[in-house]
């Protein structure tokens, strides 16, 4: 029996690819024991125990970037919770640790190191965040969603997909997504998603031209995220979420995406050969615009400015793309040469490589 620790978390964009590789490692070996280590803080919280998985969590500690009274104490922290991941990996008997970035990454991947069991990463973002950085110099087992991401060991595995995204038949679905939603499975279908925390240009901009979109003949179904902040209009054949839980069915009746960037709504997107309108998130260390480059290159997307898109933008660009079936129809096709459905297969190969 192998005991794994899966560690990361912080938005769904890395817990999802996380829960995608513990579902695959436990139907290949059902006595897989498998436990998560997250923060308290992180969308882990709720999405791994709802799954079905073991959550333990460790104190949120951000890299200091400048120097202050926390940056004085983040050393000693540091390494206390460095010394907590490695008594859980003795007490657990863990056989390899499996790091998918971001907060709880970076002190497993010292424990690993330190208890001398094998540590395997995966980096969803084009371009690395810190914690894989560092963490790609302790192992030769490093998975990248995408091609030419630079680490060091980097391996193409591409995004390990949740089975359900992974094995979906988006036409056969379209009538079920249709009924869960209140849509009509016979419209055209724009999805808007600003990622699992919401993106507030994303929705000013399409709350603003709601009644423009449906009336050139489209279905809205906006998925506004964490924040709330917008009341529904009330405005036939436009359907608003806050939070999706069902986003396989949410892909199922889509027709054209407007969305951020983040590296899982890409891959995904890509995967099911879905066309979007690409709006990177402008902060951060800049890695949405480059998780959009290789699908935009391969003609399945448009990239667009955080700053341009206004609702003018969407009156003269987006509208006569939604005129065009046939371009959009063209998009979804060159979005799929772009898209990889057997990341989680492929990870999972990686990770028996390391044992
Ligand atoms: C603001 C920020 O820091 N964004 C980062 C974060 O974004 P975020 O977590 O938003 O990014 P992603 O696009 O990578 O992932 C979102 C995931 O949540 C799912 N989903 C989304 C909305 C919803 O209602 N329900 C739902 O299940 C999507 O299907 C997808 O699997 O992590 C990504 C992956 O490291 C990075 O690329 C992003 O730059």
């Amino acid at each position: 029996m192998t005991r794994y620790l899966l560690a990361g978390g912080g938005t769904a964009g890395h817990v999802n690819p996380l829960l995608a590789v513990a579902d695959r490692l436990r139907r290949d070996d059902p006595a897989a024991e498998i436990l998560v280590l997250g923060t308290a803080e992180g969308l882990e919280a709720r999405l791994v125990p709802e799954r079905g998985y073991e959550l333990a969590t460790i104190p949120k500690l951000p890299f200091p970037r400048r120097p202050n009274a926390a940056a004085l104490r983040f050393p000693a922290e540091y390494r206390r919770t460095i010394g907590t991941v490695r008594s859980l990996i003795e007490q657990r008997a863990i056989d390899a640790v499996v790091g998918f970035g971001g907060y709880a990454a970076a002190p497993a991947y010292s424990a690993a190191r330190k208890a001398g069991i094998p540590l395997v990463l995966h980096e969803a973002n084009a371009k690395p965040g810190l914690a894989n950085r560092l963490g790609a110099r302790y192992t030769p087992f490093v998975g990248v969603a995408f091609e030419g991401t630079a680490l060091p060991h980097a391996t193409f595995v591409g995004m390990p997909l949740r089975v359900e995204v992974e094995e979906l038949d988006r036409a056969a679905t379209r009538p079920e997504a249709a009924a869960f939603f209140g849509l009509d499975a016979g419209r055209p279908t724009i999805l808007v998603t600003g990622g699992s925390l919401g993106a507030r240009r994303l929705n000013s901009t399409i709350a603003d031209r709601a009644a423009a979109l449906t009336g050139a003949g489209y279905q809205v179904l906006h998925i506004q995220g964490g924040r709330g902040e917008l009341t529904d209009p009330g405005i036939d054949g436009y359907r608003l979420v806050d939070y999706c839980d069902r986003m396989d069915l949410a892909f199922a009746i889509t027709d054209l995406a407007v969305a951020r960037s983040g590296a899982a709504t890409v891959s995904e997107f890509a995967a099911l050969g879905i066309p979007a309108v690409y709006v990177p998130y402008p902060v951060g260390n800049g890695e949405q615009r480059f998780n959009a480059a290789g699908v935009v290159a391969a003609g399945g997307g448009i990239l667009v400015d955080d700053a341009a898109f206004l609702p003018g933008w969407v009156d003269t660009e987006l509208l006569p793309l939604l005129a065009d079936r046939e371009r959009v129809t063209r998009m979804g096709e060159r979005a799929a040469t772009a898209g990889v459905r057997d990341g989680s297969d492929r990870m999972v190969s990686l990770i028996r490589s390391s044992l």
